[in-house]
C-alpha cells in the first residue's frame, strides 16, 4: 500500500467513525464516549505521525503539500549525506587539535596531587611540609631552605576528584581518536593513589569517571566501537590476570602467569589476558568491581589497605570504520601503581618486603624508561620490568601519558615527599627542558587559540549533529524507517553480547564486529591450545558458547602448610580486597581474614572489609572534609553481591563451558586422578565406575567431560608433575539463588532435577543431587565439602566445605540413597558420629567402603562407640552402597606422642583449618600424598620421622586393593 493510500484509508476510518457516531446520536453517552476513546487512539501514534499529523505539519513547513514525497525523500537524504560528510571533516580537525593542542602540553604530563591530613595526623599536630599553587609544590625543608617543584597542575589537599578528573578528560578523548594513552598513579605508599584512580561510592576516581567519558563521547560520536575490559596486577613481578580465579589457599594451582608479547607492527599484547567486551558503563563498572576483588593488598604499617601490585585496567577500543582515527584500535590504560615505600621506615619483612623490593624496583624501572624516552634515547630500557613492557606501546612519542604524582603533607613522610617529588620533576624538567619565556608565552597563547578552536568545532559538531538528528526524523516520518545517516557509513552489527543488565541499552555504544578485530587481539590457535583459554568471543559466537580452560602447568607435588606458630600469616597472604567503591560492612582483621577469593564464578562475595573509620580516616578542611565524611551506607553485602553475581554471569556467560552449561556445577577440583582411579568408563579396586549409556544427556555430562580432559592432560604430563586445576571449568549458577546472608545453605528453587547446595559464602563446595534418577550419576571429581543433615527431616540440606580438604579430589560412585545421607567429611557435624567433639579428623584417602559393615569407621578414637559407620546410622539396614571416595593428602594432628601407635592418625581438629587463608593451624604433622602418586608422602619439615602407622595406614588404604575396607582402622 503507498503512503497515499495509507493515508486515505486512515482518514475514511476517521470519517466512518464520525458518521456512525451522527447515526447513534440517540445512544448513550457511555458510548459515545468510548467510541470517541477508540477513535482517538485509532492510529498509533506512530502511524499518525507517519501518515496524518505529521505529514501535514510536514507540508505546511516545507510547502510541499501537493508535492510528491518522491520528491521530497531524495532531498532530505542529499542533505543527510552532505551533513555527515560535514560531520566527519568536523571530527577530523577536533582530532587534529586536540592532537596538537595535547602534544604541546606535552606528550608526558605530570601533575601532582597532596593527599589532606587524616584525623589522627592532625592530632599529632603534625606540621604539614607542603604547600602548593595551582603548578608549584613547595617544600618546607628547613628554615629558609624551601623547594620548589613544578607540575604541569597541581592539585592541593582539597581539591576534589572532580577537578582532577577534568585535566584527565582530553586524555580519554584522545583515546577516542585513536591513540593509545596510560594514566598512572604513582607515589609513596598511603598517599591516596587508589582514592584518586578509583575513589570512592561517593567520590568515584579516575577509573569510574573515564569509563563515563569514554562511552559518553562514543555514544557522542557518529562512530561505531567496541570496547573491551581487561584487569590484571603485576604481584611480583608476575602478571595476574583479576578476572581469572585466583587461589584461595597457598596450596591451590595457581593460574599460570600472563606473558607479553609483540605483534609484528610492536604493538603489545598481553597473552590469554581476558578482555571482556563491554556495552555500557555500569558492565564495565560492575567488571571493575570485580576485578577489584582479587587485587592483592594488605596491611602495613603506611596503610590499612596497601596495594601490594600494581593494578593495570585496560580499556581496548577498537573502531573499524573511522579512517580518521589514529589506528583502528588503540587502548587506555589506567595505572595504580603500587606504592613505592622505604623499606627501613615501612618495616616490613617477610612477604611484605618481597612485595615492597618489587614494587621499588618496577618503579625504578618505569623511571628509567620514561627518562630515556624525555631524553630520546636511542634504547629505552622497556624489558627491565613487566610494568614498562606491558606499557611499552603507550608509553612512546605516538601515546598520551599522564603521571599523578601523590605525596603526603606529613612531616615524617618528607624524605619519601622529597623522592617523589625528584622523580617527578626530572621526569617533567626533562620534558620541559630549559624553555625560552618568549617560547613559553608563545607556546601559551598557541595553545590557547587551540582551545578556542576546539571549542567552536565542538560548538559546529553538535549544531550539525542536530540539524542531522532532525532530519532523520523528518526522514522517519515519511518513510516510516529509522535510517540513520549518522550511521550510514557503517556496516557494522550490533554487538552480540548481552549481560543484559543495563540500564541504558538504547543508548548502548555501537559495537563493532568482531572479526574486525585486529588479528593480534584474537588467540592464536597455538595460544589457545596453550592456554585452553578462549579471551575474544569470536564473530558469531554467543559469550555463553565462549570455552575458557585452564592451562594445565607444573606444580610441585609437595604441599607445605605453613605453621601459623612459625609463621607469619600477615606476611604470607595478602588479602583480596573488596573494591572501597563496594559496600563496606565487615570487619576485617589484618591478614587473618586473608581471603583468597577462590573464583569469579563461584559468584562468591568476600569482602575484605575495614570499618569506615579504619578505612578513611582523612580529614581535612573544604572538599576533602568532605571526602572524610563520606558515608559507606550500611547496606549489607547483598546489594553488591547481586552486583557481583550479575557480573559473574556475565563472566561465567563468557567462560562457561558450553557443554558443562547445563551442568550447574563448576569446579573440579585441583589434583588431578591419579591413572589407576580414573573413573570414567573403568572399573576399579572392585568398585564399578560406570558410566550410564546416557550420560550424554545427563547434567552431569559436563564433568565427566572435565574428567576426560583430566585424563588427556594426566597423559601428557610427567608423573613427577601435577596437572593444574581446571578450576574455572564455570558453569553459571542461577543467578538470585545464593542467599549470601543466609548463614545456611540454600537449594537452587529453579532447578527440578539438581539441587546446588552452597553455602553461606560460596559455592565452594557443590554437589549435584539428582533426586528423581534412580540412575544415580555422582559428579565426579566435585570438589567436596561436608553434607549435613537437617534433624528434622534428615534430609542433607547443608553443605559445608572443608577447608583443609576442599580443593582435593573426591570421586565417588554410589547407588540410589533414597536421601542421599551420606558423608564424607572429615570433620564431621552435628548430627553424624564422625567428629564429635570436633576433636576427631580424618582425611579420606582412597577407600572402598562398605557402609553396612558394622566395623566401618572413620572415627579415630579406639573403641568410640560414637564412631559408628561413615553413613551414620541414616544408612542402617538400607541396601549396600558403594562409596568410593579418593583424596589424596590427608592432615593429621598427632597428639603429643608420634611413637604411640594408639594414638597416631587422630586428631584433626576442626580447627585445623582456618576458614578464610585455608591455611592448617599448627598440624604436628602434616603431609600430602602425591595426586600422581598414592605412595609417596611428602612430610612438612617439623615431621622429622612420620609415626609408622600414619604411614602403615596410607600405604595400605591408598594403594586401592584388597578388600574394601575403611582405610584407618576402626
Ligand atoms: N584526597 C584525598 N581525600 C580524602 N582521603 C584521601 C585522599 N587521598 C587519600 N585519602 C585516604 O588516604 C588513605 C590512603 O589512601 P590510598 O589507599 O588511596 O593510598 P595509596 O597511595 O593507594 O596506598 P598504597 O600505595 O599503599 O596502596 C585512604 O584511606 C584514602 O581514603
Amino acid at each position: 500500500m503507498t503512503l497515499m493510500e495509507k493515508k486515505k484509508s486512515a482518514q475514511n476510518l476517521a470519517e466512518t467513525i464520525h458518521s456512525l457516531l451522527g447515526l447513534k446520536s440517540n445512544l448513550t453517552s457511555n458510548w459515545i464516549r468510548s467510541v470517541c476513546g477508540i477513535m482517538r487512539s485509532l492510529p498509533s501514534p506512530r502511524s499518525s505521525n507517519r501518515i496524518g499529523l505529521k505529514i501535514s505539519d510536514t507540508e505546511k513547513e516545507n510547502n510541499t503539500s501537493d508535492m510528491d514525497l518522491s520528491m521530497v525523500i531524495p532531498k532530505i537524504k542529499d542533505e543527510l549525506a552532505e551533513l555527515s560528510d560535514c560531520i566527519r571533516q568536523l571530527n577530523v580537525q577536533r582530532r587534529q587539535v586536540l592532537n596538537e593542542y595535547l602534544d604541546m602540553k606535552g606528550n608526558i604530563r605530570v601533575f601532582c596531587r597532596v593527599r589532606p591530613m587524616n584525623v589522627t595526623e592532625n592530632i599529632g599536630c603534625a606540621r604539614p611540609v607542603v604547600a602548593t599553587d595551582s603548578s608549584n609544590v613547595f617544600l618546607k625543608v628547613a628554615r629558609g631552605n624551601n623547594k620548589s617543584y613544578s607540575f604541569d597542575k597541581v592539585f592541593h589537599p582539597s581539591s576534589s576528584q572532580g577537578e582532577v578528573f577534568s585535566e584527565v578528560e582530553p586524555v580519554i578523548k584522545s583515546a577516542l581518536d585513536g591513540y593509545n594513552a596510560c594514566i598512572f598513579a604513582y607515589g609513596q605508599t598511603g598517599t591516596g593513589k587508589t582514592f584518586t584512580m578509583e575513589g570512592t561510592r561517593d567520590f568515584p576516581g579516575i577509573v569510574p569517571r573515564s569509563i563515563e567519558a569514554l562511552f559518553e563521547h562514543a555514544l557522542e560520536s557518529n562512530c561505531t566501537y567496541l570496547f573491551t575490559f581487561s584487569m590484571l596486577e603485576i604481584y611480583l613481578g608476575n602478571l595476574k590476570d583479576l578476572f581469572v580465579p585466583q587461589p584461595k589457599k597457598p596450596t591451590d594451582p595457581r593460574p599460570p602467569c600472563l606473558s607479553v608479547q609483540m605483534d609484528a607492527r610492536g604493538g603489545i599484547e598481553v597473552e590469554n589476558l581476558v578482555a571482556i567486551p563491554v556495552s555500557d558503563y555500569n558492565q564495565a563498572l560492575r567488571l571493575y568491581k570485580l576485578g577489584c576483588r582479587f587485587r592483592s593488598t594488605a596491611s602495613t604499617n603506611s596503610n590499612l589497605t596497601s596495594s601490594r601490585s600494581h593494578c593495570m585496567i585496560r580499556i581496548k577500543i577498537t573502531c573499524s570504520n573511522a579512517p580518521e582515527r589514529r589506528r583502528e584500535s588503540n587502548k587506555v590504560w589506567l595505572v595504580d601503581l603500587g606504592g613505592s615505600e622505604r623499606v627501613l621506615k615501612t618495616k616490613a619483612w617477610g612477604k611484605r618486603l618481597e612485595e615492597g623490593k618489587a614494587i621499588n624496583l618496577s618503579l625504578s624501572a618505569l623511571g628509567d624508561v620514561i627518562n630515556a624516552l624525555q631524553r630520546k634515547k636511542p634504547h629505552i630500557p622497556f624489558r627491565n620490568s613487566k610494568l614498562t613492557q606491558v606499557l611499552k606501546d603507550s608509553l612512546g612519542e605516538d601515546s598520551k601519558t599522564l603521571m599523578l604524582v601523590h605525596v603526603s603533607p606529613k612531616e615524617e613522610d618528607l624524605c619519601e615527599t622529597i623522592c617523589t617529588l625528584g622523580f617527578a620533576a626530572r621526569v617533567r624538567s626533562i620534558h620541559l627542558g630549559t624553555e625560552d619565556p618568549i617560547e613559553s608565552a608563545c607556546k601559551e597563547a598557541a595553545m590557547q587559540t587551540l582551545q578556542e578552536t576546539m571549542v567552536k568545532i565542538e560548538d559546529e559538531r553538535q549544531r550539525v549533529s542536530r540539524e542531522i538528528k532532525e532530519l532523520n526524523r523528518k526522514l522517519e516520518n515519511l518513510m516510516g524507517t529509522s535510517p540513520s545517516y549518522e550511521n550510514d557509513h557503517s556496516t557494522t552489527e550490533e554487538p552480540e553480547f548481552d549481560f543484559g543488565t543495563s540500564k541504558h541499552k538504547a543508548k548502548d555504544a555501537r559495537a563493532a564486529p568482531l572479526s574486525k578485530l585486529p588479528r593480534f587481539m584474537r588467540p592464536t590457535i597455538c595460544s589457545q591450545r596453550k592456554s585452553g583459554t578462549e579471551h575474544q568471543i569470536s564473530e558469531g559466537k554467543h559469550l555463553g558458547q565462549t570455552k575458557r580452560r585452564r592451562a594445565p602447568s607444573h606444580r610441585a607435588g609437595s604441599v607445605n602448610f605453613p605453621m601459623k606458630s612459625h609463621s607469619d600469616y600477615r606476611s604470607d597472604c595478602s588479602i583480596s580486597r573488596a573494591s572501597c567503591l563496594i559496600d563496606l560492612d565487615t570487619m576485617c582483621n589484618a591478614d587473618t581474614e586473608t581471603e583468597y577469593s577462590q573464583d569469579t564464578n563461584e559468584c562468591d562475595v568476600k569482602m575484605v572489609v575495614l570499618s569506615e573509620e579504619r578505612r578513611f580516616p582523612i580529614t581535612t578542611d573544604g572538599k576533602a572534609q568532605l571526602d572524610h565524611n563520606m558515608v559507606l551506607p550500611s547496606i549489607g553485602s547483598k546489594f553488591y553481591s547481586t552486583e557481583i553475581l550479575e557480573v559473574a554471569d556475565g563472566l561465567n556467560s563468557q567462560n562457561a563451558v558450553n557443554a558443562a552449561g547445563s551442568c550447574k556445577s563448576k569446579r573440579v577440583p585441583a589434583v588431578p586422578l591419579p591413572p589407576k582411579f580414573r573413573c570414567i568408563g573403568q572399573s576399579n579396586a572392585g568398585v564399578s565406575c560406570t558410566e550410564s549409556s546416557d550420560a550424554e544427556n545427563s547434567p552431569l555430562k559436563g564433568l565427566i567431560d572435565i574428567c576426560k580432559n583430566r585424563e588427556e592432560s594426566q597423559k601428557s604430563y610427567s608423573s613427577s608433575s601435577t596437572s593444574e586445576a581446571e578450576i574455572d571449568k564455570l558453569i553459571t549458577p542461577s543467578t538470585g539463588f545464593m542467599d549470601t546472608h543466609s548463614e545456611s545453605c540454600c537449594r537452587t528453587p529453579s532447578l527440578t532435577n539438581e539441587s546446588m547446595i552452597c553455602t553461606q559464602h560460596s559455592i565452594d563446595a557443590l554437589m549435584i543431587l539428582d533426586h528423581d534418577s534412580t540412575n544415580y550419576h555422582c559428579p565426579h571429581n566435585v570438589a567436596c565439602g561436608r553434607l549435613d543433615q537437617n534433624s528434622n527431616n534428615g534430609r542433607v540440606d547443608q553443605l559445608t566445605p572443608m577447608d583443609g580438604v576442599k580443593s582435593e579430589t573426591h570421586s565417588f560412585e554410589a547407588s540410589p540413597y533414597e536421601h542421599r545421607e551420606y558423608f564424607f567429611s572429615p570433620f564431621g557435624s552435628p548430627h553424624d558420629s564422625i567428629g564429635q567433639e570436633k576433636e576427631l579428623g580424618v582425611s579420606t584417602s582412597n577407600c572402598n567402603v562398605e557402609p553396612d559393615n558394622s566395623n566401618l569407621s572413620l572415627g579415630l578414637t579406639r573403641g568410640d562407640p560414637k564412631s559408628a559407620s561413615l553413613f551414620g546410622k541414616s544408612t542402617a539396614g538400607r541396601q549396600r552402597d558403594m562409596l568410593r571416595m579418593k583424596h589424596q593428602r590427608a592432615l593429621f594432628k598427632d597428639n603429643a606422642n608420634h611413637n604411640n601407635a594408639d594414638m597416631g592418625l587422630k586428631r584433626v581438629s576442626a580447627e585445623g583449618n582456618t576458614q578464610n587463608t585455608g591455611t592448617v593451624v599448627c598440624p604436628e604433622i602434616c603431609f600430602t600424598s602425591h595426586a600422581r602418586n598414592p605412595f609417596s608422602l611428602t612430610f612438612d619439615r617439623h615431621v622429622a620421622s612420620p609415626p609408622k602407622e600414619v604411614l602403615e595406614s596410607i600405604f595400605y588404604h591408598s594403594s586401592g586393593t584388597g578388600t574394601p575396607r575403611p582405610w584407618i582402622r576402626g
